[in-house]
């Protein structure tokens, strides 16, 4: 598949978003203001009562009526996500930060772990009840979202999210964040952007498995493993197939690696005015769909947007992520695999558990063949060759690695095997 299909209600909030920006102006316009916003009675109506605002050339309505307009139809951005007081917290857990002894420190840490509190969600029954009125999707537990215009859960935003949590000591709220994850795993086949309708195109940085093995690491909860486990391998499945799987050739082997690419060719409904906008000096409709496919992708990335990903840093229309093996991506996908491999075994599946060790140790040979740099001690992405040749069965080629400095050249240093001082001087020197 690649691409997803919209919905009326999005397409609908795509067009009130280009009017409301005809009618509002630039200063302060946050287009996903607009696809956040729910309907208060059903859409075909609504849409007529659009129609009938008197409208200028420029598409402009009178700011009075889109303002009336809104303030009938919709019940505002965010109010389908209800407060929720997580079952879990306390304002000082015991034993809490024990080696955080400096008052003004402490409190500051209190301060944050209160964030807790105040960014946890739920979805309103509302949203389970008429679902085509929402753009946000029905979630079976609470979540914490990032605040401010993100009012929804995100994927690799969830990460760090429980690992504060779990040094909160809040456990229960940890695993409810997770179970919302492999709920969306199991209902679109991979773990969302976020929990809207418009993310459902793309993923994010895939940290499932280490989200639950450091949930792992603190409650040895094997019930909880052992239930997240299938999700988990369909999860790998997702990364490892079809547009997401590039085989790179050298003169020994052929290495399987992962790129990003979402499975849309639009403008990003919650950005559509901006995207419209950055495409407007391409002339030709299947440039601009290549275009709109690597805004997509660099959004799957969570690096949106970085010159990372652009050909030309100062040109955001040469974005060209799906051209990129990057280095982090693939050190997910092995922490997965490493991860995995430690879960069934724990489950007691030990050919499972072996399967998934066999395809952490290719993938680890293929970082080290296709990334590793040794004159600059680091691990490079790697540039596909260009769309209109053959994308799989590439053949590896120094040039192509990109010799750009990133944080994310550093990212294999979380994998114990490339840590070891003793291996780095072995890779070196060999
Ligand atoms: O903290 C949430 C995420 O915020 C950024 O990206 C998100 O916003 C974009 C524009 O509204 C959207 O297109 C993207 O898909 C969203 O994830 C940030 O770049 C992400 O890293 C972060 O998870």
């Amino acid at each position: 598949m690649t691409a997803v299909a919209s919905t009326p209600l999005l397409a609908f909030l795509e067009r009130l978003q280009k009017t409301a920006l005809a009618t509002f102006g630039l200063p302060d316009f946050d287009p996903k203001f607009y696809v956040d916003l729910s309907l208060k009675s059903d859409l075909a109506a609504v849409e007529r009562a659009f129609a009938a605002l008197p409208r200028s050339p420029d598409g402009s309505v009178r700011v009075k009526d889109l303002e009336k307009f809104i303030a009938d139809h919709f019940g505002d951005a965010g109010a389908d996500m209800v407060p929720a007081r997580p079952a879990d917290f306390v304002p000082e857990p015991e034993g809490f930060l024990p080696r955080v002894k400096n008052p003004a420190v402490r409190a500051w840490a209190l301060e944050v772990h209160a964030l807790w509190r105040d960014l946890s969600r739920r979805v309103d029954d509302a949203v389970r009840e008429q679902p085509d009125r929402h753009t946000l999707l029905p979630l079976p537990g609470p979540v914490i979202i990032p605040g401010s215009r993100f009012r929804e859960v995100y994927y690799w935003d969830s990460y760090w999210v429980i690992r504060g949590l779990l040094a909160s000591k809040m456990y229960v709220t940890a695993k409810s964040i997770v179970n919302n994850l492999v709920y969306l795993l199991n209902t679109y086949g991979h773990v969302l952007n976020g929990a809207r309708v418009y993310y459902t195109n793309r993923s994010q940085p895939p940290l499932l498995s280490s989200m639950i093995r450091a949930i792992y690491e603190k409650t040895h909860d094997v019930k909880f493993v052992e239930e997240s486990l299938l999700a988990l391998r369909k999860e790998h499945g997702f990364w490892t197939s079809g547009l997401h799987q590039i085989t790179v050739q050298d003169r020994e082997c052929s290495h399987n690696l992962s790129r990003y690419y979402a499975m849309w060719d639009k403008p990003r409904p919650e950005s559509f005015t901006i995207d419209e906008e950055s495409a407007s000096n391409i002339s030709s409709s299947s440039e601009k769909q290549k275009f709109y496919r690597e805004v997509a992708s660099t959004a799957e990335s969570g690096w949106d947007f970085s010159t990372r990903w652009m050909r030309n840093p100062e040109d955001i229309t040469t974005l060209a992520t799906t051209s990129i093996l990057p280095v982090d991506l693939n050190i997910y996908i092995l922490r997965m695999e490493l991860d995995i491999a430690f879960f069934e075994e724990i489950a007691g599946n030990p050919s499972i558990a072996k399967h998934f060790l066999e395809a952490a140790k290719a993938r680890e040979k293929a970082v080290s063949t296709v990334f590793w740099n040794e004159r600059m001690g680091q691990w490079l992405d790697y540039w596909l060759g260009d769309s209109s040749s053959c994308m799989e069965g590439q053949h590896w080629d120094a040039a192509n690695q990109n010799q750009k400095v990133f944080a994310s050249n550093f990212i294999p240093l979380w994998i114990n095997v490339f840590n070891s001082g003793l291996l780095l001087a072995i890779n070196i020197l060999l």
